[in-house]
C-alpha cells in the first residue's frame, strides 16, 4: 500500500552536533490526522521542516504518495506549511497574501483568481480581502494563514503549533473548525504541538516524542490505555508506576511482576519491570471485581464534596493515589484519617511495560 507519508529511519544533527531526531519511522494514510506532541526541544518542528523540505536530512528518506523527496525543495513537494505565527506579510492584503503561493508557481491570473476567490468564501474572509494583514485579529489571521496553506491544494499539510499564539477561547473554537475541515478535505494533517489536550482531542494517531526519539505512535485512547514506555506513562495521563521484577505469563495475555505491594498482574508478558495503574482505576474495597490486585495503605486526606468523595491514600513507600468514589458509600463515610484502606485495580487496566 503506498502511504501519503513515509519516513524511514529519518535523523537530524545540526552542525553543531545537536542530535535533534534519531532513527524517526513513521507511514501515514491518505487522510490521517497525525500530531507530534512532546515537551519543548524532543524534535517535533525539526521533523516537520524535514517533512516540509526546509531542513536537510541527515540520515533516512523521506517518501511521499511512493515517491522518494529526500532531496526534493519544498516548493516541489505536496506539502504546504503553517506556522505558529503565521508568516504572514503584514502589508499586503488578505487577497494577495492567499494568492501568494499560487503567484510564486506562476498561476495564470483567471485561474488563481478563481482559488483564491473560493477559499477567501470558504474561510468567511471575502469581506476582509482588500485589508492589510496588520489589520486584522489573531482569529482572522489564523484562518488567513490556513486559507494560505490550503489554497495550494497540498496533499499534506504541515502546522507547527498553528493555534499556539492564540487565547483559550479562540484556541477551542479554531480547533473544532480545523478538526471539521480536515475531515470535509480528506487532507493529511501533520500537527505539532505541546499542548496533550490538542493533540490527544484532534488527532487519528498520535506521536510521542522525547529527546529526539519516538517513544510511541498510538491512537489517543491506547496512549492512554497502554503506555508503552516509562516516559509515556508520566508524560499522558495520571499514571502510578510501580516497580518490581518479573515473574511470568499468567496466561490470555497477562504478566506478573512483584513488587514491594505483592504479586501485581496485568496485560503484558510478565518479564517486565514495572506496572502502570491510570489514577481511574484504583478502587477502594470491598469490590466486587474478582482476581483483582490488592495494594494495602493508610487514608491520609479525606474530601466530600456533594457526590463526589476525595481521598488520598498513602502507600507503604509514602507515595500518594488520589482517589474518587461515591460519598454515599457508608464505609467511605466511616473512614478516618489514618485507617487502613485496601485499594483494589482491575488487571485489565494494568499495563506492565519495561524499564
Ligand atoms: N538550527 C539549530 N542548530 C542547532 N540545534 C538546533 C537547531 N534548531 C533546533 N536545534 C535543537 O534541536 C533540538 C530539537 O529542536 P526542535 O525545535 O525540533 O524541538 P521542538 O520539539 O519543536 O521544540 P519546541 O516545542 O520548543 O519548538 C533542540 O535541542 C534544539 O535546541
Amino acid at each position: 500500500m503506498v502511504h501519503d507519508l513515509e519516513l524511514i529511519s529519518v535523523g537530524k544533527t545540526y552542525p553543531d552536533g545537536t542530535v535533534a531526531v534519531s532513527d524517526f519511522d513513521l507511514k501515514v494514510e491518505k487522510g490521517e490526522f497525525v500530531a507530534f506532541l512532546g515537551p519543548s526541544g524532543c524534535g517535533k518542528s525539526t521533523t516537520l521542516r524535514m517533512i516540509a523540505g526546509f531542513e536537510d536530512i541527515t540520515n533516512g528518506e523521506v517518501m511521499m504518495m511512493g515517491r522518494n523527496v529526500t532531496h526534493v525543495p519544498p516548493e516541489k513537494r505536496p506539502t504546504s506549511m503553517i506556522f505558529q505565527n503565521y508568516a504572514l506579510f503584514p502589508h499586503m492584503s488578505v487577497r494577495e497574501n492567499v494568492a501568494f503561493g499560487l503567484d510564486v508557481k506562476g498561476m495564470p491570473k483567471a485561474e488563481r483568481d478563481t482559488k483564491v476567490d473560493r477559499i477567501l468564501d470558504m474561510f468567511d474572509l471575502e469581506q476582509f480581502a482588500d485589508r492589510k494583514a496588520d489589520k486584522l485579529s489573531g482569529g482572522q489571521r489564523q484562518r488567513i494563514a490556513l486559507a494560505r496553506g490550503l489554497v495550494v491544494e497540498p496533499e499534506i499539510l504541515l502546522l507547527d503549533e498553528p493555534l499556539g499564539a492564540l487565547d483559550a477561547n479562540l484556541r477551542r473554537i479554531i480547533q473544532n473548525e480545523l478538526k471539521l475541515l480536515q475531515r470535509e478535505l480528506g487532507i493529511t494533517f501533520i500537527f505539532v504541538t505541546h499542548a496533550q489536550s490538542e493533540a490527544l482531542g484532534l488527532s487519528d494517531r498520535v506521536v510521542v516524542m522525547s529527546n529526539g526519539v519516538v517513544e510511541q505512535i498510538s491512537p489517543p485512547r491506547e496512549l492512554y490505555r497502554r503506555p508503552k514506555t516509562p516516559f509515556v506513562a508520566d508524560f499522558i495521563g495520571s499514571n502510578t508506576v510501580f516497580e518490581g521484577s518479573p515473574k511470568g505469563a499468567a496466561g490470555n495475555g497477562f504478566g506478573r511482576i512483584e513488587t514491594l505491594f505483592g504479586l501485581i498482574e496485568g496485560v503484558g508478558q510478565g518479564n517486565e519491570t514495572l506496572a502502570v495503574v491510570p489514577a481511574e482505576a484504583f478502587r477502594i474495597t470491598p469490590l466486587d471485581t474478582p482476581g483483582e490486585v490488592r495494594i494495602e495503605g493508610t487514608l491520609s486526606e479525606r474530601q466530600l464534596v456533594g457526590a463526589v468523595g476525595h481521598l488520598k491514600v498513602r502507600l507503604s513507600d509514602s507515595r500518594e493515589v488520589a482517589i474518587e468514589v461515591s460519598a454515599d458509600r457508608p464505609d467511605v463515610r466511616a473512614l478516618t484519617l489514618g485507617a487502613p484502606v485496601t485499594l483494589g485495580i482491575d488487571p485489565a487496566a494494568i499495563t506492565l511495560i519495561h524499564a
